[in-house]
């Protein structure tokens, strides 16, 4: 249900002279001369006696005047007081009630707040009624009993819902600076909203505005209004100043009513099922809301030590592979690398391709183990119909749905105004796949989280097809179960050559999160790059428990609410010229910032062996690696532990093409630091390349390398 934002600048007694509040307008104009209503309700509350004067500037810029208070009594002998009637009469629309300063500093009960919005009611003014626990109460366990409290004696007196607002302001979040964070914030007020389905009704529930207020800020508002259950907030010191239309405009704009829509009839078209229309949903809301989705140097600590794979400690228990599960990301085609249909199908060393020695892999594994480890792959639309073909002659493995579960597909959206993108040429160009972060909602959509765990599976272990080290360890599994964490990141320790990449991190609550580099401030960059200070990056090599799994997606309404990248295309992606589009993606390491109590272990390189380009691929063919007996590649002892660096000429991005760079063989990489290519070369057989060396050809036309031993120089050819 998409419900219209509504914002509130409650000025209390502010500011000290009409003057001031005339020049504030003025200030506002400046930065946005009109709200748009058709989107965002916004209701400024200026003191009672200004508000008719200042009416119609505020009207002007496409808002709306609010009381703050207004009387229970009708017209008669009540000095001081005035009535909702008289409200109406001068044209003021909307009153605040019950704002937890009258209740504490005025002595207003429950009771007279039943009354004001009776007498509201009956006259037809809206009404925003503002509720919330004082800091004793929360730290009490009585948030929900006192919201409840204060929304059940004014149930009774509402006969038209659509002409309330509730604003949940926790006492002790206001005028202190001490915001709720967006977690505590969403939890209080989807209690709210499951309070009025039972106490009213699921009509008047979905469509009942709630807002946020206390200390909300330009800075915190755009992560507050990402949690679905917060409609507006209700703004006190912050509506004082001309940055609030900071926050108008962050929540103005709400693309959420606009075109979501349109989003879900889509997906409801294509098929999708309803958890990856609520996983779209999540990301494209982070997206239109503009949150921020920078994680500056300031909200982190670098992670200091983890357990080691070299110290476990713990007893392989071979038990516990009955219940776990080896899951391989299967969704990525190899255009990168000039393949055009799964990566998995690319030749990587003695003619086996990456699916044929995950095949072997495994078989081998269940000899090793005595058990039949249960296995599947996650594909997309695009690699399922390839790979189950590949992977029929190894008919052990298992088939259809017992072998695989698709990915889902998201729509791109149109980067110029956020609808869903249009390309009538060829539709499929219309979908995007929504990054590794979909494998969650892909297995809970698909039915195969609920199916595993009825057949007793527990255990996930999760890596890349393209990562050839990552094989099951009982050692691991056994550190991983006996934690009791619900979720394990398998990490390296970051080189130079890593820099650009993730790293781990602490927020400053202690738990452990992700920062990629497009998560990074520009002035954050040098901290980024500091392999001595963030340590540890991502291997994609992850435990999870499925059973808090499916706990965590319970507790978020069925979205795991993980970071959203941006990716800017072009609709078809070879058309430079066709329509700009946005394709939102989340990555499932992200992950580890979902689950409470979340862990990470540093491995050995050896398990970390993916091929993303040429370069690697390369490198992997050479005597760099060794292919091992359970069909493992693994760096050469005498690498000591650290691939050699491979940076071929661009010319050699492709596969094919790299295969005539090395007619005879890869040259011998075993005691190479690194090896650069520039321009046409080939390989003689018997190359040996030691230390640094570069193979430079500027003439154009191919020129080979002859046989011998290359070390520490540069040769031009
Ligand atoms: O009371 C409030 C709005 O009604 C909130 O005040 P602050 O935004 O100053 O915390």
């Amino acid at each position: 249900m998409s419900r219209k934002f509504i914002v509130g600048g409650n000025w209390k007694c502010n500011p000290a002279s009409m003057k001031e509040a005339n020049t504030l307008l003025k200030e506002w104009k400046k930065s946005l001369p009109s709200v748009d209503k058709s989107k965002v309700d916004v209701v400024i509350c200026p003191p009672a006696l200004w508000m008719t004067t200042l009416s119609p500037a505020i009207e002007a810029l496409g808002m709306q005047t609010c009381a703050q208070n207004v009387g229970k009594n009708d017209a008669g002998a009540f000095t001081g007081e005035w009535t909702a009637a008289n409200l109406l009469d001068l044209n003021i629309k909307w009153t605040l009630i019950g704002h937890s300063e009258r209740r504490t500093k005025y002595g207003e009960t429950d009771a007279d707040v039943a009354e004001k919005v009776a007498k509201c009611q009956e006259i037809g003014v809206n009404v925003i009624l503002c509720i919330g626990e004082t800091l004793e109460e929360r730290e009490g366990g009585k948030t929900d009993e006192v919201n409840k409290r204060q929304l059940a004696a004014v149930i009774p007196k509402v006969k038209d819902w659509s002409k309330i607002v509730l604003a949940y302001e926790p006492v002790w979040a206001i005028g202190t600076g001490k915001v709720a964070t967006p977690e505590q914030a969403e939890e209080t007020q989807a209690a709210i909203r499951a309070y009025i389905k039972g106490a009213v009704s699921s009509d008047v529930a979905d469509k009942l505005q709630i807002q946020y207020g206390g200390s909300v800020s330009p800075d915190n508002c755009a992560e507050l209004i990402t949690k679905p259950n917060i409609d507006g907030f209700l703004v006190g010191g912050a509506s004082l100043k001309p940055t609030f239309m900071e926050i108008v405009s962050k929540v103005g704009p709400s693309k959420m009513v606009d075109m979501w829509p349109k989003f879900e009839e889509k997906m409801k078209k294509e098929g999708l099922n309803d958890t990856a229309i609520a996983a779209f949903k999540y990301t494209y809301g982070v997206l239109v809301s503009g949150a921020d989705v920078m994680i500056p140097e300031s909200k982190l600590d670098p992670v200091e030590k983890l357990p080691e794979y070299e110290k476990l400690r713990e007893k392989p228990d071979p038990r516990l592979l009955k219940k776990t599960l080896i899951l391989k990301l299967n969704g990525g085609l190899g255009t990168g690398m000039g393949l055009e249909k799964a990566k998995s199908l690319l030749p990587v060393t003695q003619g086996f391709t990456f699916l044929d020695l995950i095949a072997k892999q495994v078989a081998s594994m269940r000899k090793e183990f005595k058990t039949d480890l249960k296995f599947m792959l996650m594909n997309s639309f695009s690699t399922s119909q390839d790979t189950l073909e590949a992977l029929s002659k190894y008919p052990d493995l298992g088939t259809g749905s017992d072998l695989e579960f698709v990915q889902n597909k998201a729509p791109k959206v149109t980067a110029s105004d956020m609808s869903p993108a249009e390309w009538s040429a060829d539709s499929s160009h219309e979908w995007c796949p929504p990054g590794h972060g979909d494998l969650y909602p892909a297995m809970l959509g698909s039915g195969t989280l609920e199916k595993l765990l009825k057949k007793g599976y527990r255990y996930m272990f999760v890596s890349n097809s393209d990562n050839l080290g990552a094989t099951m360890d009982l050692k691991i599994l056994t550190h991983f179960v006996q934690s009791g964490a619900p979720f394990m990141m398998e990490v390296a320790e970051r080189t130079d050559a890593d820099k650009k990449g993730g790293h781990l991190a602490k927020d400053k609550a202690g738990g452990l999160l992700l920062r990629e580099s497009a998560q990074c401030p520009e002035e954050d960059e040098k901290e980024f790059q500091n392999v001595g200070k963030y340590k540890f990056f991502n291997t994609n090599n992850l435990w999870v428990d499925l059973a808090a799994l499916k706990r965590e997606f319970r507790r978020n309404d069925g979205a795991l609410p993980l970071p959203v990248m941006k990716n800017g295309k072009t609709v078809d992606p070879r058309d430079k010229a066709s329509t700009k589009v946005l394709q939102l993606e989340t990555a499932m390491g992200a992950a580890i910032q979902c689950f409470e109590g979340a862990s990470a272990l540093v491995i050995p390189r050896s398990r970390f062996a993916p091929v993303k380009t040429t370069n690697d691929l390369l490198a992997l063919r050479s005597d760099a690696y060794k292919l091992t007996e359970d069909f493992t590649i693994v760096l050469a002892p005498e690498r000591d532990g650290v691939p050699p660096e491979v940076k071929l000429d661009g010319m050699y991005k492709f596969t094919d093409a790299m295969e005539k760079l090395i007619p005879n063989g890869p040259p011998s990489l075993l005691h190479c630091k690194k090896l650069v290519v520039e321009g046409p070369v080939t390989f003689a057989k018997d190359v040996i390349i030691k230390g640094t060396v570069t193979v430079k050809n500027s003439s154009g036309t191919s020129k080979e390398l002859a046989a011998g031993t290359y070390e520490d120089k540069t040769v031009e050819l």
